[in-house]
């Protein structure tokens, strides 16, 4: 069986980020850049005021000095003038700072009287003016390529003047539910059988992690259906199964869309929950076949199926956030899986992380899943430990699932 980092390498290996597309600013948000961002002008444009007052030459700004106000410059309507010696001009914050001043008196500071004002506090040269370029200049980065745009992006790059944005395509990943037992939430279920879960969850995680899922119609335990079911997932960027992964007599994924040219790179990787995990190609279609149970299909996701989706969505596909933690109560040793076990975190007074295993880890149970804080990392062949033992912690809190 394949180790958990060599079935992520090469899961990822092949994957390139979709071509661009232009999106206006206000779509951008949480989209990934497909190019360097430059600024298209500078800012401040000019040097401006921070604060409400007088702009003055320095050299006229002692404690007691009464000066001339030959001038007004408000917010977006400079003043043409320039400020001489003996002189002042009435400016607000943002004003453009007039030729010839460089210190600026704070309104609180001066005292006005007809068309002159009089200093009650020194000014320093420099001080509350906003120079030219300060934040940025023409033509230099903001923005670089690969970074998916918050909402401090979105701001600075409507600041930089850009209406428009290159940013990836969003990848397209065809979902794709398989069995005979499982019905579309809210339809009628059949004997035995169960709500479909997967298609649903597996369609979040998708979108958090930057693609555009196309959940397919459920296809039955049935080559033919399943043949023809994943033809509509041609030209999607990656199609994505769920169930019929194993060996069973009705597990079928693998020779069924076989017969429509199914290469596998791999099947089977040791992991838990989700060792029946296939990898291959269907024509030009990367296609990652994830087990059916419910649990094992999301671990799985996370562990595999995000990092992918990100990586054709345009970004690194960095390695999932690993924490350390300390466990509230002890754990057996580990066979050859990897494991991944759902917990509960808990922060004491000193800051201590304290993570501890729900004692129940099928793979069916989602209600544990959902009310994990955690998974807790078990390499294969790990010891047992003991309450107190430190461990590696995946933080699902911090995943944006
Ligand atoms: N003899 C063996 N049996 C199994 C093995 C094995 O090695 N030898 N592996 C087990 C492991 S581990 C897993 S994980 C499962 C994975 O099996 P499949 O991928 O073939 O999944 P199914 O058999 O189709 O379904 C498993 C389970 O999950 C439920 N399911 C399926 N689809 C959905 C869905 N969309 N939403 C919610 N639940 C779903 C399904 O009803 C089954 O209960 O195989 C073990 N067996
Ligand atoms: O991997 Mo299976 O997920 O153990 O049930």
């Amino acid at each position: 069986m394949l180790s958990v980092a060599e079935a992520r390498a090469r899961i990822l290996a092949p994957l390139r980020a979709t071509p661009a597309e232009v999106v206006p600013l206000a779509e951008g948000w949480q989209r990934v850049t497909a190019a360097p961002v430059l600024a298209r002008l500078t800012q401040p444009p000019r040097a401006l005021s921070a604060m409400d007052g007088y702009a003055l030459r320095a050299a006229d700004g002692t404690q007691g000095t009464t000066l001339r106000v030959v001038g007004r410059a408000p917010a977006g309507h400079p003043w043409d003038g320039r400020v001489g010696p003996g002189e002042a001009v009435r400016l607000f914050t943002g004003s453009v700072i007039p030729e010839g001043a460089d210190a600026i008196l704070l309104q609180e500071d001066a005292t006005a009287e007809g068309d002159t004002v009089t200093l009650r506090e020194a000014v320093q040269a420099g001080r509350w003016i906003r120079q030219a370029g300060q934040d940025f200049a023409t033509d230099q980065v903001l923005v670089p390529a690969g970074r998916r745009l918050g909402a401090r992006d979105i701001g600075l790059l409507a600041a930089g003047n850009h209406p428009w944005l290159q940013v990836h395509r969003r990848p397209r990943v065809a979902i794709l539910a398989t069995g005979d037992e499982i019905a579309l939430p809210g339809d009628p279920i059949p004997p035995g059988g169960i709500v479909s879960s997967n298609a649903h969850a597996l369609a979040a995680l998708v979108r958090a992690a930057g693609g555009e899922p196309v959940v397919l119609p459920i296809a039955p335990d049935d080559r033919a259906t399943l043949a023809a079911a994943a033809d509509a997932a041609r030209g999607m960027d990656l199609l994505v199964t769920s169930g019929g992964a194993s060996v069973g007599d009705h597990d079928l994924v693998r020779s069924a869309l076989g017969e429509r040219g199914l290469e596998i790179d791999f099947w089977t990787v040791a992991i838990r929950p989700g060792k029946p995990l296939i990898h291959g190609r269907l024509g030009e279609v990367p296609m990652i076949g994830l087990p059916g149970n419910p649990v094992s299909a999301m671990v799985c996701g996370i562990v595999f199926l995000l990092p992918a989706v990100q990586r054709l969505a345009g970004l690194e596909g960095a390695p999932l956030p690993v924490t350390q933690a300390v466990l509230g109560a002890a754990l057996p040793a580990n066979d050859r899986r990897f494991d991944h076990l759902r917990a509960t975190l808990a922060t004491e007074p000193d800051g201590t992380l304290v993570v501890t295993a729900f004692p129940a880890q099928d793979s069916s149970m989602l209600r544990l899943l959902a009310q994990a804080d955690a998974l807790i990392l078990r390499e294969p062949q790990a010891p047992a430990l003991p309450a107190g033992a430190t461990v590696q912690v995946i933080r699902l809190d911090t995943l944006g699932l």
